[in-house]
């Protein structure tokens, strides 16, 4: 097998010397051999949430165990005419499973389908979208106790229950999760036709090549002896170290975006091939939730358009991911290069790559966390956001109102919450950005809306209008998916970031069972979501972050149309 190279573009003067002695830093502080002997010591003094966070490395050899398995599971639910499989469950436990059903899904007769919306239209397009008969339902969660996957458990376990009665429902569910999880527990007492559990030393962003990746990709057809064959000679090579440190690719790459990051150029933009773009969803959740600590971190831009470099300040540096033969970005990419923009380069031999690139991105974040002085496995601002909408759920459930902050605008159309007074909503978007700056500052829009391909040209328009106007980094970001991703980073990196917040008056809601089998409910998935964002947008005010949020009394076309033109 070919030992493809990491290629560099303007690695030079200052940028060279400090990656040359990161990697001097790294042969002779052992810290390869350290990794690879799990020392918590490499990362921190204290070994919670590291200890027991490592198991990633060892994901190929222990994963395999349980492939004769996985493999009789798929060929059961082919044999009973399972056609789709409806997979509920947020960030590390979704995304990886999400690159494998959009890029290699086809090729088999199951189809994968991922809800991680708590959004009452995107939970009833699913409810719609799958007869029941055919579908197999993954509750697919590490901790067990998600609020948003236990929701989707409850609301589609009563759904089932009612269309096929209760001999049938069990058939149509199964889990992954970690062993003596919540979720195990609820699962047995249901009666779930199958439980994986993984190895409970992997934390769920470091995940892809366990149960949580692997099961979903068995499942829509990749060859997962194929893949791991791929990704173990990967990790072959991140063992290298001493006098053949060269040789070790992860280990470069996170010594030179930890190096990249020092100085200043910590917008990380990932430009990738079409067929694997929805990767970059994955590095985003890992980058950003593994970096973004402690007043530091690293922003991962992903699917920002791809423009020419006048857009662009000196914070960034692009990540190139391309696949053999396809080189329709490469004339941008170039010009870049031209104009001295940092640029590292990976090129994809196939598809089947993409698992050497799970493991190349695990093991170079937590080199990255290393150089920086970041411990890479914990989340420590994720909590407070959910503390938040909890306080606010239950004020809910007691009042049966949601307490929502005074606004500074409210019409007919749209009401706006922010620091400034605003006179004008058209020119509200302006004032609050009027402080942006390139080089330093990031653009964060936070859609609470309906993830669907429309609402997402429409906000990637906004982005890419703020993008040009102001030349800063962007990103886009659905709720609550995002908060299991780049949420961390947001309240937790050095404060450089703008939100702006949209949310919308879903046209329909759904109710939340309180539990499977029970028809009572005291919440709604609509109630939820609005929680979720108002409960975030506390936490970054008190993380004293630049925050505005509008909310959408009509629909996101309409407010584009008449408010931002
Ligand atoms: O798999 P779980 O436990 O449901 O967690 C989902 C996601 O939520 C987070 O814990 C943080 O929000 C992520 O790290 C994780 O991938």
């Amino acid at each position: 097998m070919n030992e493809d190279k990491m290629r560099t573009f303007n690695i030079t003067g200052s940028l060279e010397t400090a990656y040359k002695n990161a990697i001097q830093k790294l042969v002779d502080e052992n810290i390869i051999e350290r990794i690879w002997k799990k020392d918590f010591t490499v990362w921190n003094n204290d070994p919670t949430e590291i200890s027991n966070r490592l198991g990633w490395l060892d994901c190929t050899s222990v994963t395999r165990k349980s492939f004769d398995e996985i493999h009789s599971f798929v060929n059961e639910l082919k044999a009973e005419g399972i056609q789709n499989i409806l997979l509920l469950g947020m960030g590390g436990s979704s995304l990886a499973p999400e690159v494998f059903s959009l890029v290699f899904g086809g090729i088999s007769d199951i189809k994968l389908s991922i809800l991680d919306s708590t959004h009452p239209e995107a939970v009833l397009e699913k409810t719609k979208n799958f007869n029941p008969e055919k579908t197999l339902y993954i509750v697919s969660t590490k901790s067990g106790g998600t609020v948003e996957t236990i929701s989707f458990m409850k609301y589609f376990y009563n759904y089932v229950l009612n269309e096929l009665g209760k001999e049938k429902v069990t058939k149509h569910f199964a889990a992954i999760t970690d062993p003596g999880s919540g979720l195990e527990q609820i699962a047995k007492e249901l009666n779930f036709r199958k439980i994986f559990l993984n190895d409970p030393n992997i934390g769920g962003r470091f995940s892809a090549l366990s149960l949580f990746g692997i099961v979903p990709a068995a499942l829509v057809g990749v060859d997962i002896e194929k893949l791991f064959i791929r990704a173990d000679s990967e990790v072959l090579l991140s063992k290298k170290s001493g006098i053949e440190i060269d040789r070790n690719n992860s280990a470069l790459f996170g010594a030179l975006i930890g190096v990249l990051t020092e100085q200043g150029k910590d917008k990380l933009t990932l430009v990738t091939s079409e067929k694997i773009n929805t990767v970059g969803a994955w590095i985003e959740q890992l980058v950003a939730e593994s970096t973004g600590k402690n007043n530091k971190g690293i922003l991962p831009v992903d699917l920002e358009e791809l423009l020419s470099p006048e857009y662009y300040g000196d914070d960034r540096v692009f990540i190139y991911l391309n696949l053999k033969g396809d080189n329709k970005k490469q004339n941008l990419i170039e010009k870049l290069i031209q104009a001295g923009f940092p640029v590292i380069e990976f090129e994809l031999e196939d598809i089947y790559d993409l698992s050497k690139q799970f493991f190349l991105w695990e093991f170079a974040t937590s080199i990255a966390g290393w150089y920086l002085g970041i411990q890479p496995f914990d989340q420590p601002n994720v909590e407070q956001a959910k503390v938040i909408a909890r306080k606010i759920l239950k004020d809910y459930q007691e009042s049966g109102k949601l307490n929502l902050p005074e606004p500074s605008f409210s019409s007919n159309d749209l009401i706006i919450y922010s620091e400034e007074k605003i006179d004008k909503p058209e020119s509200a978007l302006e004032l609050f950005l009027s402080e942006c700056e390139s080089g330093k500052n990031y653009v964060s829009i936070q859609a609470y809306v309906n993830p669907s391909w429309e609402n997402f040209n429409l906000l990637q328009k906004l982005r890419t209008d703020i993008l040009k106007k102001y030349k800063v980094a962007t990103t886009l970001g659905f709720g609550p998916r995002f908060l299991h991703s780049t949420g961390q980073l947001h309240k937790g990196d050095s404060g450089n970031g703008l939100f702006i917040q949209i949310i919308d008056n879903p046209k329909t809601d759904v109710a939340i069972p309180d539990n499977a089998l029970e028809n009572k409910s005291s919440i709604s998935f609509g109630v939820l979501i609005k929680a979720q964002a108002f409960g975030d947008r506390q936490a970054l005010l008190d993380n004293k972050r630049k925050v505005i949020t509008i909310e959408i009394k009509n629909s996101l076309e309409a407010f584009f149309q008449n408010l931002l033109n």
